[in-house]
């Protein structure tokens, strides 16, 4: 792949004796939508916070947007986008307020707020809310809020952690079409899931289990190369054995 914009190579986290991530090595293209699957305790969230300079590896090699983890992770942060259900909005400040905030945790000068503030709202038919309390809005709101605002500071890469945990089918496709159109934009969405259904929307999956990556391909790939009809059979396949999780 020519400069992809996240390279991990025998990418290692242990805490203490135990191996959370082990040795895990892929690539992922500008513009592509890559699928990070695994069952609960597979060594996902470890990954990512590796890969978004949140955490030192123990061991192996990493870039992201061309920055090294170990050596850039500032850099790393400034260049990239991140959503997840736990870090997201400030429930008791307004829309435009949660906004204005991002702006400026992501140095975007008073002007330059004011202006993606007022596209944002327009764009995703929010301008009669955009003075309501995040805690107020309805959760899917809320997702498409948060995704919008992780993409403020136009980044190479945004990492989205879980992002439509929670809403029904129909919010969720929305919410998928947003993916896409900044995909085609050419940002790379790092993207986990629990919904097999949103699988098949990548571009490529890689699926994890006990700390490695035991599948990664197109969803059409894997379905061929396991015999299954649909990702979640793959996924079943892979995690059936998993020795970790619930
Ligand atoms: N700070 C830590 N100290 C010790 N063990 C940890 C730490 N963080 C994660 N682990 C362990 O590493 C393993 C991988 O955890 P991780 O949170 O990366 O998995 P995950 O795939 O993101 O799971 P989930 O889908 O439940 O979020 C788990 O067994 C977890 O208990």
């Amino acid at each position: 792949m020519n400069n992809p914009m996240i390279k991990a190579e025998k990418l290692t986290r242990k805490f203490g004796d135990f191996t959370a991530v082990d040795h895990i090595s892929f690539e992922v293209g500008a513009g592509e939508i890559f699928g990070f699957l695994g069952a609960n305790g597979a060594g996902k969230t470890t990954a990512m916070r590796m890969l978004t300079g949140l955490l030192v590896p123990t061991e192996g090699e990493a870039t992201v947007a061309g920055y090294d983890v170990y050596e850039q992770p500032e850099q790393i942060k400034k260049r990239i986008g991140y959503m997840s259900q736990k870090f997201s909005l400030y429930e008791d400040l307004t829309v435009r307020e949660n906004i204005r905030l991002y702006g400026g945790i992501y140095d975007l000068g008073d002007q330059q707020i004011k202006q993606k503030s007022d596209e944002l709202v327009n764009m995703l038919g929010m301008k009669e809310l955009q003075n309501k309390m995040i805690g107020s809005l309805p959760l899917g709101w809320k997702q498409k809020l948060a995704f919008s605002v992780a993409l403020l500071h136009e980044p190479d890469i945004v990492f989205l952690d879980e992002p439509t945990g929670g809403v029904d089918p129909i919010t969720r496709r929305q919410f998928w079409e947003q993916i896409y159109k900044v995909a085609e934009e050419g940002t790379t969405v790092f993207v986990t899931t629990h919904y097999m259904d949103e699988a098949e929307y990548c571009d490529r999956v890689s699926i994890m289990v006990d700390g490695n990556i035991d599948a990664l391909d197109t969803p059409a790939g894997l379905k061929e190369q396991f015999d299954a009809d649909d990702i979640e059979e793959v996924f079943i396949r892979l995690a059936r054995g998993a020795e970790r999780g619930e």
